[in-house]
């Protein structure tokens, strides 16, 4: 007898999305399967978290066929079985929760209304919390954590809720060095407990030797999918220098015009004095 074959947690054929009237996704084919740990990479503006509000449903396809665990995402109602890492921007958000009710928050799709806690519930924050490493921390104020403390209670919070599937966006944004390895720590237990995960970032740094699988986007389009790339062939890939897939648009200048424009007074040349 043969085992029915698992369907792919996503399957993209030929997506495109458009915004505001102009094409920003183009010919996208991307199949996730189970206990992947994928990086969706590139440069700011090549499409990225457009693609991943297409997988989760946030926006819809102009084109193309959309499938989560096999089933048409228009018919797709198991919301719970997919887990969303924001930006660490949102995590204190000026509100005075503790790590444990940020993390027990994830629990929420799981529970009956007003319904208390059941065991279930408990013992599934009381393990999300454990696997990031956060339990000394569970009735500190998520506000008065490190920016990577914080970022590891948004994953605890996902995991709550036992997804199969976990976007992350930019976890080590904003992290200092050895918070983003704590971070990888926690992302690797993830990862050895199987979890399929597609994690947008700019740079891998510490998260590298997790990741077995790079999708580079550049111009609404993959531009390389395959093999895991350093952070510097993601780059190349990301810019123009490798060609593969079906790029067939020249790269565009990297987009800047959303960071400060800003000089270091450290750049500034000393005076005679010793001064800036
Ligand atoms: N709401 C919107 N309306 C119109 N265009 C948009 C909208 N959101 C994004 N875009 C455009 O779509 C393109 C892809 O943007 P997207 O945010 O997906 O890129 P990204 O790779 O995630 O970039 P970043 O790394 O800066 O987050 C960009 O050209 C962007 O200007």
């Amino acid at each position: 007898m043969t085992t029915p074959a698992v369907p792919p947690p996503i399957s993209l054929e030929d997506g495109a999305v458009a915004l505001a009237g102009r094409p920003v996704l183009r010919g996208v084919d991307l199949t996730v399967h189970s206990g992947d740990f994928l990086a969706l990479m590139g440069a700011n503006g090549s499409g990225k978290s457009t693609l991943v509000r297409a997988l989760t449903g946030l926006l819809p396809l102009t084109r193309g066929r959309l499938e989560l665990f096999g089933t048409p995402i228009r018919e797709f109602a198991q919301w719970r079985r997919l887990g969303f890492v924001p930006q660490r921007a949102g995590a204190a958000s000026g509100v005075p929760a503790s790590v444990w009710e940020v993390v027990a928050s994830g629990r929420l799709t799981h529970r009956r209304l007003l319904r208390p806690l059941s065991r279930a519930d408990r013992a599934a924050i009381d393990e999300a919390i454990e696997v990031v490493g956060l339990q000394d921390k569970t009735r500190d104020g998520v506000s008065q954590l490190s920016g990577g403390q914080q970022q590891r209670a948004l994953i605890a919070r996902a995991l709550a809720g036992q997804p199969d599937l976990f976007f992350l966006d930019e976890p080590t944004a904003g992290v200092d060095l050895p918070n983003q390895v704590a971070l990888a720590a926690s992302l690797g237990r993830l990862k050895e407990r199987g979890a399929t995960v597609v994690l947008v970032a700019h740079e891998l740094g510490p998260l590298a030797p997790l990741v077995d699988r790079s999708v580079v986007m550049r111009d609404g389009r993959v531009a390389h999918d395959g093999a895991a790339l350093a952070d510097h062939a993601v780059h190349q890939a990301g810019f123009g220098d490798v060609h593969e897939h079906h790029c067939d648009e020249p790269a565009r200048p990297r987009r800047r015009d959303h960071l400060p424009d800003v000089t270091s007074p450290l750049d500034q040349p000393l005076d005679r004095r010793g001064r800036r």
